[in-house]
Formats: C-alpha cells, sequence, structure tokens
C-alpha cells in the first residue's frame, strides 16, 4: 500500500522552525498535562478505523449521516468510559472534556446539547436533590437530554415564550402545554429523534399567576421503546446550512403532565401549596446561556484554529503562476496578499483563545461569587459574555471563509472540511444569542456605564478607563501600549456618541424605547468597539505575562502575532481612529472627535505603518484535537500593511 509521503515543500519549511514546537503545543493545550490528556485521547480514537468514513458522508441519505454520526457519538463515548476506567487521568466526565471527545467525529454529534446544555443546566440549575437523582444518569447517558427553550415564535424574545407550565396542587403536578402552533419548541439539538428528556423553558403558573419563564426536567419519550409519551409531538425540523447531523427538532405538549420536583429548584421554587418562592434574581433562570456563550468564545477560537492550519499548510504546498519567467512556480505562502488572508487567522485563533481563558477564569470567579450569595458580577459578565460570543463567532465564521477562498477550488471541496467548519462557525452567530442581539445586550450595559462615568461614579474593571478618557485625555506614544489606549479612546467616543444620540432623538420628541430603536445602529457600533479593545488588551496582556516563562524564541514569534493583531484591528477600524484628533505625534492627546465636528484630523493614523518582519510562519502540523502550530519561521519580505 502506497505510504503517504510528506509534501517536499511542508518538510522544508518544518525545518525552518525557529522555536521548541512542544512548548508551543503546551502553551495551546494549556499546559503539559493538557498535551497528555490530549494525545491520550487521541490516540485511543485515531486507530478507531469506524471512525473513519468509507464513503464520504455528503454521499449518504440524511437518515445514514444521522446513523453513522449516532454510532460515532456511541463509539467514543465507550472509549471514554473504558479510558477513565484505565487511566482516570482525564477528567471525561466534565462536559467541556466530554464535548471535545465528540467533536473529534467529522459529524456534529446528536449528543452534542446532552453535554453542551442539559448536563450544565442540572449543574447549574437543579437543587442538591434534584442533582442527586438526575446528574450521574446524565453523565453515564442513561438519559439523552436537550436544552428546549427557543420556540417556533421567539427565540430571542425570552419573555415572549408561550409555553406554560401551570401547576396543580391537587396533584402537585405541573401541567405542560403548548396553546399555539408558534409555541411549539424549534431548534433543540438531538430533539428529532435522540433526546428521551429535555430541560423545557416555559412560563411559570401558580394560582392564576405567571411569574416567568422557568426551567423543567421533563421526559419526552419512553425509556424502553423510546416512543414519544402521549401527549408529546416531537420530530425533525428537516434539513439547515450545516450541523446535518444534530438532530434539532420540535416538540408540542398537549396539557402534559409532570411532576412538581420537576422544575428545576436551585433558585426558585414552588411549594406543594402552590405558593413561589422568588430567586435571589430573575437573571439566574439565563445561567445556561452565559455559560455556552463563555465557552463558545473557545469553541471559536478551536474552529478558526483548524481551518488556518489547513489555509496554512496548503499555502506552503501549492505553487502557483510564474512572476518570473524560467523561474519555478513560487509558493502561494511568498505571496503577501495570501500572507495578508491567513497569517490574521492564526493570530486570531490565539487571540480567541486566550480571551476564552480569561472569560472562562472571570466566569468562574462569578459562579463562586454567586454560590455565595454575591450577585455584583453578574451585570459585568453577562455584557462580557454577550459581545464576546457574538464577536468571536462572527470574526470565526468570517475568517474560516477568508481561510477557505484562499485554498482556492480545493478550499470548496467537502474533503478540505471547510463547508464542515463553516456550517458549524455560521451556527454559532445565531444560536445561544443572535449576533446583533448579544451586541445590543451589551450596549445596555454601557449606557448604564457612561452615566455613571458621567457623574465620576468608579466603574467595573473593563469600563473604568470611560472616566479617565472622559476627564483628562491620555498622552501616550505608539506602541502597541498605546494602540490599546487608542481602542479605548474610540470605545469611549462611540459610546458617547452612542448616548448622545440617544438624547438627541429623545430631545427630539422620541420615547426612549424609539429613541433606543433609532441609536441602535451606534450602541451595535459601541458594542464592536469595546468588545474590540477587550479582545485586543487581553491578547497582549496574555502574551506579556505568558512570554516571562517561556523561551525567547517562542515569545518573539507569539509577540509578531499580537502586534499583528492590533496592527491588523487598526488598520480595520482606521475610520474611527480617524475620528480620534491628536497633536503632534511626539505627544499624541486622544480627543474624540464625532463626525459631525469639521475639525476632524489624525495624525496617529498618517504614517501609521506597522512593518511586520518575518512574520510567523509557515507550514503546519495538526493534530485532530487542537490546533499545534508548527511553524518555521521564514523570513519573508518586509511588508508594509500600509498607512491608514
Ligand atoms: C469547550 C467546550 C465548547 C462548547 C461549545 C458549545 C457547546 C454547546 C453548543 C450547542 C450547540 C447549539 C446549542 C444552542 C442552544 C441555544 O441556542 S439555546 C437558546 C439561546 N437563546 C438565547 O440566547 C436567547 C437570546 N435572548 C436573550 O437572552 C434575551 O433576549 C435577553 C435576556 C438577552 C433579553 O431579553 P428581554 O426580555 O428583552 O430582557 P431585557 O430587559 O433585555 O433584559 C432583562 C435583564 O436581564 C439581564 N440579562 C439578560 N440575560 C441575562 C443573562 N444571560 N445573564 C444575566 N443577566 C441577563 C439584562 O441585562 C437585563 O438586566 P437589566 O439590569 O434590566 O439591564
Ligand atoms: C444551529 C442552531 C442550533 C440551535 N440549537 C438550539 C437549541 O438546542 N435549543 C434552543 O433552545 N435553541 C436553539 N437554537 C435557536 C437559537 O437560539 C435562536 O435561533 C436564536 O436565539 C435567535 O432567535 P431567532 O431564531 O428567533 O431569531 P430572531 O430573534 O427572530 O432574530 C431575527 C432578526 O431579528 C433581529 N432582532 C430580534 N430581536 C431584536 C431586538 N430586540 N433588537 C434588534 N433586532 C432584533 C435579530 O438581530 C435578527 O437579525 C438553535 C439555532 C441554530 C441556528
Amino acid at each position: 500500500m502506497a505510504v503517504n509521503k510528506v509534501n517536499e515543500d511542508l518538510l522544508r519549511e518544518r525545518a525552518r522552525y525557529t522555536f521548541n514546537i512542544e512548548e508551543l503545543t503546551n502553551f495551546i493545550d494549556g499546559g503539559e498535562e493538557g498535551t497528555r490528556n490530549r494525545r491520550e485521547v487521541e490516540d485511543m480514537v485515531i486507530h478507531v478505523k469506524e471512525l473513519h468514513d468509507e464513503v464520504p458522508e455528503d454521499y449518504l441519505s440524511h437518515k445514514e449521516r444521522y446513523e453513522n454520526a449516532v454510532k460515532k457519538g456511541c463509539i467514543l463515548i465507550d472509549l471514554l468510559k473504558e479510558h477513565v476506567l484505565r487511566h482516570s487521568s482525564f477528567d471525561a466526565y466534565k462536559p467541556s472534556n466530554m464535548y471535545r471527545v465528540l467533536s473529534m467525529a467529522k459529524e456534529v454529534s446528536p449528543v452534542l446539547l446532552h453535554m453542551g446544555m442539559f448536563v450544565p443546566t442540572i449543574f447549574g440549575q437543579a437543587s442538591a436533590e434534584q442533582q442527586e437523582e438526575w446528574l450521574h444518569k446524565a453523565l453515564m447517558l442513561e438519559i439523552i437530554g436537550t436544552y428546549a427553550q427557543t420556540e417556533l415564535g421567539h427565540g430571542t424574545f425570552l419573555r415572549g415564550l408561550e409555553t406554560t407550565a401551570t401547576y396543580d396542587p391537587s396533584t402537585e403536578e405541573f401541567v405542560l402545554h403548548s396553546p399555539t402552533l408558534t409555541s411549539y419548541k424549534w431548534w433543540p439539538g438531538g430533539l428529532g429523534q435522540t433526546a428521551n428528556h429535555c430541560i423545557v423553558v416555559a412560563q411559570l403558573y401558580s394560582r392564576e399567576k405567571c411569574y416567568g419563564v422557568h426551567a423543567f426536567l421533563v421526559q419526552i419519550r419512553d425509556s424502553e421503546t423510546h416512543m414519544p409519551l402521549p401527549g408529546i409531538k416531537v420530530g425533525d425540523i428537516g434539513p439547515k446550512l450545516g450541523f446535518q447531523t444534530a438532530n434539532n427538532g420540535f416538540l408540542g405538549f398537549d396539557h402534559f403532565r409532570i411532576p412538581r420536583k420537576n422544575m428545576l429548584m436551585r433558585n426558585a421554587q414552588v411549594l406543594k401549596d402552590g405558593r413561589y418562592v422568588k430567586s435571589k434574581s430573575d437573571k439566574l433562570t439565563y445561567g445556561t446561556m452565559m455559560l455556552v456563550r463563555v465557552m463558545i468564545v473557545s469553541d471559536a477560537a478551536y474552529e478558526l484554529s483548524r481551518a488556518a492550519t489547513i489555509a496554512a499548510r496548503y499555502s506552503a504546498v501549492r505553487r502557483q503562476s510564474m512572476p518570473r519567467p524560467g523561474q519555478p512556480e513560487p509558493q502561494i505562502l511568498d505571496y503577501v496578499t495570501q500572507q495578508h488572508k491567513v497569517f490574521i487567522a492564526i493570530a486570531t485563533s490565539h487571540a480567541l483563545r486566550l480571551t476564552g481563558g480569561w472569560l472562562w477564569d472571570a466566569y468562574s470567579s462569578l459562579t463562586h461569587d454567586l454560590d455565595q450569595g454575591n450577585l455584583d458580577q453578574l451585570p459585568e459578565l453577562h455584557a462580557l459574555a454577550c459581545c464576546l460570543k457574538a464577536i468571536s463567532s462572527r470574526d470565526s465564521n468570517s475568517l474560516v471563509e477568508q481561510c477557505r477562498m484562499s485554498c482556492g477550488g480545493h478550499g470548496y471541496m467537502s474533503s478540505s472540511n471547510f463547508p464542515t467548519i463553516y456550517g458549524a462557525t455560521a451556527a454559532t452567530v445565531t444560536y445561544e444569542g443572535e449576533y446583533t442581539v448579544m451586541l445590543l445586550q451589551t450596549a445596555r450595559y454601557l449606557m448604564k456605564a457612561w452615566k455613571e462615568a458621567l457623574g465620576g461614579i468608579v466603574l467595573t474593571p473593563t469600563v473604568a478607563y470611560m472616566v479617565t478618557y472622559n476627564k483628562a485625555k491620555p498622552a501616550w506614544v505608539n506602541t502597541p501600549e498605546a494602540i490599546i489606549q487608542g481602542f479605548h479612546a474610540v470605545a469611549v467616543g462611540k459610546v458617547k456618541e452612542a448616548a448622545d444620540g440617544i438624547e438627541y432623538h429623545q430631545n427630539s420628541g422620541k420615547d426612549y424605547e424609539d429613541a433606543w430603536n433609532a441609536a441602535s445602529v451606534m450602541l451595535v457600533k459601541a458594542s464592536e468597539c469595546y468588545c474590540r479593545a477587550i479582545i485586543c488588551e487581553t491578547f497582549w496582556k496574555e502574551i506579556q505575562k505568558h512570554s516571562r516563562s517561556m523561551s525567547r524564541n517562542l515569545a518573539v514569534v507569539l509577540q509578531q502575532l499580537s502586534e499583528l493583531y492590533l496592527s491588523y484591528w487598526v488598520l480595520e477600524r482606521s475610520g474611527d481612529f480617524f475620528q480620534v484628533r491628536t497633536v503632534p505625534l511626539t505627544r499624541t492627546k486622544f480627543e474624540f472627535v464625532s463626525f459631525a465636528s469639521p475639525k476632524c484630523h489624525c495624525q496617529m493614523c498618517t504614517g501609521f505603518v506597522a512593518h511586520i518582519t518575518s512574520v510567523v510562519v509557515l507550514a503546519v502540523q495538526v493534530s485532530i484535537q487542537n490546533l499545534t502550530l508548527t511553524f518555521c519561521t521564514r523570513k519573508r519580505n518586509e511588508f508594509d500593511i500600509g498607512s491608514c
């Protein structure tokens, strides 16, 4: 059998790296232990022939694709259980680890929602007694669940959900009902044919009063026959852009009864007699969504790292055109335009991975606070989770598309894996909070923060700079730190512009809701700029922090990637920076001037040139589970990414 010979160009590129590959691998995996765990699981999986398709999945019927995905999910989970029993070194039953294992199959797993949302909801919203009853069964997949919140008529507007859960004290049961067609649950992953339980989000009624949306754990299919229980209508919603094996389904209730104890009661409760016990905060019901949004940032990084690997590798081996007659066709990696497409994808995968880790730490700290009854950090974390989920998923999806295009026709092949990665990242921009809606949620927070800044009130960490910029314009010199300050100034300017926009519309006679709507494009922009500033600052600071404990050669390359990221986004947002009026470059002062002002001039941008020499590079060696970029640093022509 012919042995796959590694491409000469790839070998040559790999021979050029200037730093320790294993060190970078450990950095990406979050340490040596992370690499060891990942490799153990990869080694366990990679040799299982049933996980490799004989026939391309695109040539299978919908039913065959689903069955194939179920088969692979079962194999992976059995391998994981066996591995845990054998080694117990890999915490298999952490949802994120289980999720990572399931994502080793090319197809989206029909049990993705079980691990991604059903189990986390039990962790986050079930009482101790309820966890005692359900958690082990869920972790062992003795029950398979999903998260049924979205309805045909409502996905964003949760307060508008129509499914009802009406408490009957005579039987100590909730009666679940779908009063309209638009109240049918629509989208939940695994609901089509896979799940036999689900978390149902419904309007809670007791003693004729509505208490808003709450979560319930509901069995929908018979544990033996897997048939829908009486009073349950359930099935598959049909083909989609991607995610074809996620098994998204619909669910309708016809006066379906569940025991009182199936209301998730960590936060709020309904007593036997129907009395409602309020939660510390209604917002705690939204906890699972915040968790998944936080996880999505890391997931966006992971999916982008896969695409960047494919594109960088292809760019090393593809030769095309003949700039010099008679000369060999050059590697397309030598074209600056190709570098401009691919390098930012590599840099962004690192930026989002590190930001995702930072956000996860903030979320972990919040959950600890919530357990102590301290909700102080909840509003800021909600705002952060919303904008970072939105921007990371959108950046990831658009850069995946950019990577695909950088591979020409071969990028359009299913075998490139770009279509699968694109389909997965496109979904992420919408699910768990639609892009614009999420940015508007963050804008709510920013408008409040701005009002506090004007009053000189000390603000939470990620908006504290608003007080500074609102009072004294900082002096800065042209350094990465200064660029970050520039992003802060732009964010403040956009927040101010949006707040002024709302005020302008109110002064012209609109009520607040209409004024908000009229200014909503500016509000979205303000959130985008606030979020970009966070990613830029976090990426830079994380690299500075980790550089101190890594070899110099690796630190240099990672520093270059973070400088590339900063420079790229200054140039992408040069219009916003143009709005930042400066004095002569030596002592630059920021003053944000809205477009309305004729005085706008900019020196920071003129001559703003970021020379990124000997950038990054090249060939890559991809591991299944994670991006382990094997860089060969290759002296590239100095390229000027230009002034604005
Ligand atoms: C390594 C592992 C990787 C794993 C990767 C992922 C694994 C799983 C992936 C599975 C794949 C697909 C699953 C998809 C699932 C779904 O899509 S589930 C459904 C998701 N749906 C949504 O996100 C709905 C979005 N809409 C909303 O959230 C609501 O519109 C919103 C609550 C934002 C606003 O609703 P309104 O009724 O208008 O209320 P509003 O007045 O705006 O806000 C009320 C108030 O509450 C605060 N708030 C809102 N949400 C939260 C929250 N989540 N946490 C905390 N606080 C929240 C808001 O700020 C307001 O507060 P204020 O003080 O009044 O300003
Ligand atoms: C692949 C996939 C998997 C999913 N899995 C699940 C799942 O497992 N469980 C689940 O419960 N749900 C799931 N969903 C549903 C998902 O959560 C919703 O699609 C999402 O919340 C958006 O809601 P919507 O579809 O109703 O869109 P809408 O909210 O109707 O959005 C449509 C448009 O209206 C705009 N809009 C809406 N509200 C506002 C506003 N207040 N201000 C300004 N503009 C607004 C939006 O910006 C958007 O442009 C999934 C969706 C997808 C695509």
